[in-house]
């Protein structure tokens, strides 16, 4: 079996490098067209095309969600009787405003892509297998503002996964980053104007509000546990210097390491946004996010599996870093998964026009279908290595029962505190 396993993951890679010319096209499409969150619509219509033109997938257009979509092929092969394995490959495509892909979604989509392809050409090149398989694409759209796969969860899209895979571009490889839990909310001020010379005691300063919120929440943050975060913009101040402003918006970012920490940072930071209404007379509205996302579950089971087929095809490793949030967080609570991080050639920083140079740049090509090869050879361990599947859910339902420990002890320590 570990031969077979072997020849198997050698066709993962030549199966990849054969496709190569045509996983850039597709991730070059989709870099060239750089769309927002919910609004990918060429990326999605690329995609499903791209799937469509493959053979055997069936591809599911405008899953459940405008610019999601579904690719399966399978159940096949196994005995009959035999349970079906279902792995999932996961396509993030949406881009960033004004600075196009500075993420490289773009070669999230490839990887992802390129590592189902790639596994269902080496389980066809073989022999009958020992189990059924079922392999699923699942576009997933707006990551960085919304939450597709948060919707997606909502709607069932991810029942009857066993596994699922996912790489993004950053700096470096890692197995895993921490990524922590975030909820975002827009803050709306509404006053009154008056002209500010003539008669300022008439207005009611939205303006002062959002400078007074802002201050709020920069002295909260002393008192802040060092892993959380608040950061936030004010997105309008007013029009003119001589009317005092009635309307100023914020929009911020509350970041715990655990989601069950947000219903905590969240009541520290009304109490600030409604604190600038009080002192300045202004309405106070507070529009949060649709979609919290949730830190990253580990599923160190697969880490190390990715790892080792990583480093077999050269990869090297680092543990180092931070990545900010991401809605696999979501993913990761309810489906066993990885979602490691890869070099793309360059040391620019993700959201910089540095990196959507280069991601789109030849030179990530490499690095991406690499990472795809790892991504697949890593689903094939799960399908043929004996007792690896068994390993990886018993791992996830151990992390299940210490969250749901920790929720109640939060649930006990919140009962007793006075929350803001
Ligand atoms: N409101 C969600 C923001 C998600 C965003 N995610 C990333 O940057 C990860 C890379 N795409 C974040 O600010 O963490």
């Amino acid at each position: 079996m570990a031969e077979k396993l072997q020849a198997l993951k050698q066709q993962v890679c030549s199966s990849i490098d054969e496709a190569k010319d045509k996983l850039h096209r597709l991730g070059d499409a989709i870099w060239r067209l750089p769309e927002l969150a919910y609004e990918e619509r060429q990326a999605h219509d690329t995609l499903v095309r791209f799937f469509t033109q493959e053979k055997g997938w069936t591809v599911e257009a405008h899953y459940k969600l405008e610019t999601a979509f579904r690719a399966t092929w399978g159940p096949v092969g196994g005995a009959d009787g035999e349970s079906v394995v279902h792995v999932g490959f996961l396509c993030e495509y949406d881009a960033l405003p004004a600075i196009g892909h500075a993420c490289g979604h773009n070669l999230i989509a490839e990887s992802g892509a390129a590592a189902a392809v790639g596994l269902k050409a080496a389980l066809e090149s073989g022999e009958a297998w020992p189990v059924p398989v079922k392999v699923t694409v699942l576009g997933t759209p707006a990551e960085e503002d919304g939450g597709g796969k948060v919707d997606l969860l909502r709607e069932g899209a991810f029942e009857d996964l066993d596994v699922v895979f996912m790489a993004h571009p950053t700096q470096k490889n890692a197995t895993y980053l921490p990524a922590v839990a975030v909820h975002s909310v827009l803050v709306k001020y509404r006053g009154r104007t008056a002209h500010a010379s003539a008669y300022p005691w008439e207005g009611v300063n939205a303006l002062d509000a959002a400078v007074m919120a802002y201050s709020n929440i920069s002295v909260l943050r002393q008192q802040l546990r060092p892993e959380w975060r608040i950061h936030g913009i004010i997105k309008h101040g007013g029009v003119k210097p001589n009317i005092i402003p009635d309307y100023s918006e914020l929009e911020y970012y509350l970041r715990t390491s655990s989601h069950l920490d947000l219903p905590n940072i969240r009541a520290k930071a009304e109490a600030c946004f409604r604190a600038a209404a009080m002192a300045t007379g202004c309405e106070v509205e507070l529009l949060f996010q649709k979609n919290e996302f949730y830190e990253v579950l580990r599923n160190r089971t697969l880490e190390d599996l990715y790892e080792e087929n990583g480093k077999a095809l050269g990869m090297k490793f680092t543990t180092e870093g931070f990545s900010g949030s991401t809605d696999f967080g979501n993913v990761s609570h309810a489906v066993p998964g990885i979602h490691p991080y890869f070099y793309i050639g360059s040391e620019a920083l993700n959201h910089t026009a540095e990196y959507t140079a280069a991601s789109g740049a030849d030179e990530a090509q490499l690095y991406t279908r690499r990472t795809a090869k790892a991504l697949a050879m890593t689903a094939l361990d799960v399908i043929f290595s004996p007792g690896v599947l068994d390993k990886v859910k018993q791992e996830f339902r151990e992390a299940k029962r210490r969250e749901e420990r920790n929720c109640k002890s939060r649930n006990i320590e919140n009962g007793d505190q006075h929350q803001p």
